[in-house]
């Protein structure tokens, strides 16, 4: 039996929500007064968008085979995302077998390596390499965890991430992950205020639920090592994204310099196994890859393995399902995360919504993966798209 061909790429954009959930309007928790590296400049410490974190908007990407089966996948990328699939990667595409994951793969790496190496043109890499495992899981009927080992756990379990830690309990997630709000430049009463909102949500939420830190990458060794050795008392459970992801020696200090027990997280900025190699030779307890940002499936199994040789845990960035599929075959990720993209993140809300029909979402903090063939979501017809470009 002749394999199908790859006939067509084709790469979209939408504007608000979806998958760059930072892209949101009116209030949301997401974009209230969250410590950034842009921290050290005050006209843009009360909304990240205001420095621009949802300037790129979603991509989707496409992939049509000769038979008339369409793959997708979607991604923080949007028009720029747009202009490299259609420009430059389509070549390494069409015409090809579905099945060449690895040579497209590694063909897309290599021809981009002087202009991308990590950021928007490895965003728009995974975007590929996930709308090409959609595709396969469709005309194989199988769902993608079925392609890539199979399920190693009945269900999944979350821990949420939001502004409510203590609502997240009651929804029977197993740990809520909490935004810092004030970074360094903010000074003592920074340091202050950010101890006393985790003192708050531990008085809430009993001394047994997970409570975590993401720094995202706002913080220095010296601050963060501070915050840490007096967040010991509150029992912070991890300090997320505390330094700049280049920073792989300051990693390696606070890591060092932590208290005894508290885990040093890092990685949803992070892409390829090379960087995440660099990642994992700092020492830090948990690596978070973002699956639609560090490769795409056939570079995360890759990361994954290295990381597992380390005695690393690989909890993935929250990429709705996306993630799921993946963290559901692989022994050393117990857990996952869960974004709760309600604006004030009391319910849950599916994380790309409106942009996926049938987007499933953790219930009492648990979810069993659907097999429906691919990822098992389709594209909102509702949503508008636009094709910027063509080929
Ligand atoms: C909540 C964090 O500030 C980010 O918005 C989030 O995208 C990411 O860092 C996470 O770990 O969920
Ligand atoms: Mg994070």
């Amino acid at each position: 039996m002749t394999q199908p061909t790859i006939r067509e790429v084709r790469a979209t954009t939408v504007r608000g929500k979806g998958a760059d959930y930072h892209d949101q309007s009116g209030y949301h928790w997401i974009d209230d007064h969250i410590a950034t590296p842009m921290s050290v400049y005050p006209e843009y410490r009360q909304s990240r968008q205001s420095f621009g974190l949802n300037v790129l908007g979603t991509l989707v990407v496409e992939i049509e085979a000769s038979d008339g089966t369409v793959g997708f996948a979607v991604t923080t990328g949007g028009e720029i995302g747009a202009w490299i699939v259609e420009k430059h990667l389509a070549r390494f595409l069409e015409g090809r077998p579905v099945t060449d994951l690895e040579r497209i793969w590694d063909q897309l790496y290599r021809s981009t390596l002087y202009y991308g190496r990590r950021g928007v043109v490895l965003n728009t890499i995974s975007g590929v390499d996930l709308a090409l495992y959609d595709l396969l899981g469709r005309l194989r009927g199988e769902p993608v965890y079925a392609l890539i080992g199979g399920p190693v756990r009945d269900e999944l379990q979350f821990y949420a991430t939001g502004a409510r830690p203590d609502i997240a309990q009651q929804l029977g997630f197993i740990g809520g992950k909490m935004p810092l709000h004030h970074a360094p430049a903010e000074g003592q009463q920074g340091f202050v205020d950010n101890l006393a909102a985790l003192a708050d949500m531990r008085s809430r939420v009993g001394d047994d639920f997970w409570l975590m830190w993401d720094c995202w990458m706002s913080l220095d060794v010296e601050y963060a090592t501070r915050l840490a050795h007096a967040a010991a008392e509150h029992k912070l459970k991890w300090m997320e994204e505390a330094l700049i992801p280049d920073d792989y020696w300051g990693y390696a200090q606070l890591k060092r310099q932590a208290p005894a027990g508290m885990l040093i997280t890092s990685g949803e900025h992070e892409a390829t196994r090379w960087g995440f190699r660099q990642l994992l030779e700092t020492g830090v307890d948990i690596i978070q890859p973002d699956v639609n940002w560090c490769g795409g499936i056939t570079e995360l199994i890759k990361i994954s393995a290295l990381a597992d040789a380390h005695g690393t845990m690989v909890v993935p960035h929250g990429s709705s399902v996306y993630s799921y599929h993946f963290v559901v075959t692989r022994t050393n990720s117990p857990f996952a995360e869960f974004l709760m993209m309600h604006e004030t993140a009391e319910e849950v809300v599916p994380m790309f919504t409106p942009l996926l029909l049938n987007e499933p979402v953790p219930v009492n903090g648990r979810l069993r993966v659907p097999e429906t063939p691919g990822f098992g979501v389709e594209l909102n017809p509702e949503v508008p798209r636009e094709r910027p470009y063509t080929h």
